[in-house]
């Protein structure tokens, strides 16, 4: 299992994390993502959700039309890893 990030590597990976934030009372990163439309909003879920499955790493996300709100946390380790700086990453690539 993904270990939780510790306190530096957590400040250093929010800074390097454009438009990501920590979120309140939670170990977590959040970000909110617009787009053009539906259809874009829509197309950057299903690339995100695509490696999501291969990562075993699943976001918790909102949408509504063309805005997506997406957390990443790894449950089983009660907070940040890695494994949520991956998936941030690729998001931030997704949305183009
Ligand atoms: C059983 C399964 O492997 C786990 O529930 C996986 C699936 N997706 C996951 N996604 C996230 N974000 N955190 C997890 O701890 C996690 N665990």
């Amino acid at each position: 299992m993904a270990e939780k990030l510790s306190p530096e590597r957590r400040d250093e990976v929010l800074a390097g994390l454009a438009g990501w934030r920590a979120v309140e009372n939670r170990d977590a990163i959040a970000k909110s993502f617009r787009f053009a439309d539906f259809n874009a909003a829509f197309g950057f879920m299903s690339r995100v959700a695509l490696m999501a499955e291969k990562m075993d790493h699943h976001p918790e996300w909102f949408n509504v039309y063309n805005r997506v709100e997406v957390l990443l946390s790894t449950h089983d380790a009660g907070g940040l890893t890695e494994l949520d700086v991956r998936l941030a990453r690729f998001c931030d690539e997704a949305a183009g």
